[in-house]
């Protein structure tokens, strides 16, 4: 259960675009994983998460490790049914309608996992373009794998995120930040409206992290779209994100605008663990493979 000292924000002057029906609802959902919920019925990895997003809003979900970021950014990209509670997309229970319908839905979202999917053989610019599969037909699919159907395209994704030189690199000759980022350059490309995107910044440099942000951040506005973001970089998250959800032991612990998230806070969310600051960080673990897909 949510503790009863948790505090929930409103909405008010975060980035929500009042007049549109919200991206997410979530009412006391809870969440668990496969293995968990074979050992114990208790093991949620989420539970009791109430929580709306405004189409348009930009949020920064933080918290420690094994808190449920991950879990939940899973959830949002209907790549994981929840156990219990109520999750609407876009106004639609993604797990009530049919295959082909969530399918649909699902289109509408895009998941950039921490380690992206991307295939090691592939060049870069054909995995940067397969973010355009879901509106393309099956032969210009098949085509571009061969030919690359938009190179131009894909280089612009790229040289937002200063990769434009890696354009026919192969995938598995890229380093972790720049793979990273090769998956972020995917996000450019789909057509999504809620952008999903599980700790961006674990394999990259500050200068990098605060490109990296910047660019989500603009991308998001200029389409309109929900941009929803996890970050161990707590410094990063309260400049960057107008709204802060601070999740522990997979519940929310606080919900607020920026401004009214204090250090105590941040203290007590990480209760003796050192929130990361914006230093370069080890390369991503590879055997770390995110929940979910990409879509
Ligand atoms: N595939 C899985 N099977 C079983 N349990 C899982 C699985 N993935 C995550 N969990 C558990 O669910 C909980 C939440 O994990 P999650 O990966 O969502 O946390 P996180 O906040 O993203 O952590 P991190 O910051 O380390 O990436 C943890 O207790 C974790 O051990």
């Amino acid at each position: 259960m949510q503790d009863s000292s948790n505090i929930t924000g409103t909405e008010t002057g975060t980035g929500a675009d009042a007049g549109a029906g919200p991206t997410y609802r979530l009412e006391r959902l809870t969440v668990r994983h496969l293995a968990a919920a074979q050992v114990s019925a208790q093991s949620a990895a989420l539970s009791d998460i109430t929580l709306t997003v405004a189409q348009g809003e930009q949020v920064a979900v933080i918290g420690p490790s094994g808190a449920g970021k991950t879990t939940l950014l899973a959830v949002l990209a209907c790549a994981h049914r929840p156990a219990d509670g109520v999750f609407q997309a876009f106004g639609q229970d993604p797990w009530t309608l049919g295959e082909a319908q969530r399918h649909r839905l699902r289109a509408r979202l895009f998941l950039a996992p921490q380690t992206p999917p991307l295939p090691p053989r592939q060049r870069v610019v054909t995995a940067v373009l397969a973010a355009r599969l879901p509106q393309w037909s099956l032969w210009r699919a098949l085509v571009s794998l061969v030919k690359p159907a938009d190179p131009e395209a894909a280089y612009h994704a790229l040289a937002r995120f200063n990769l434009g030189d890696k354009l026919y690199a192969r995938v598995d000759r890229l380093s972790g930040g720049e793979r990273q980022r090769c998956g972020l350059a995917r996000l450019l490309l789909s057509s999504a409206q809620a952008l999903l995107v599980d700790e961006p910044l674990s394999a990259l440099d500050p200068a990098l992290s605060e490109l990296t942000i910047a660019t989500l951040r603009q991308e998001a506005a200029q389409r309109h779209a929900t941009l929803i973001c996890s970050l161990h970089q707590v410094d990063l998250a309260l400049a960057h994100f107008p709204r802060i959800v601070a999740l522990r032991d997979g519940g929310i612990v606080f919900d607020l605008p920026r401004e009214q998230v204090t250090p105590e806070m941040v203290t007590a969310l990480y209760q003796g663990e050192q929130p990361s600051a914006s230093v370069p960080a080890a390369s991503a673990p590879t055997s770390r493979v995110a929940v979910g897909a990409c879509f």
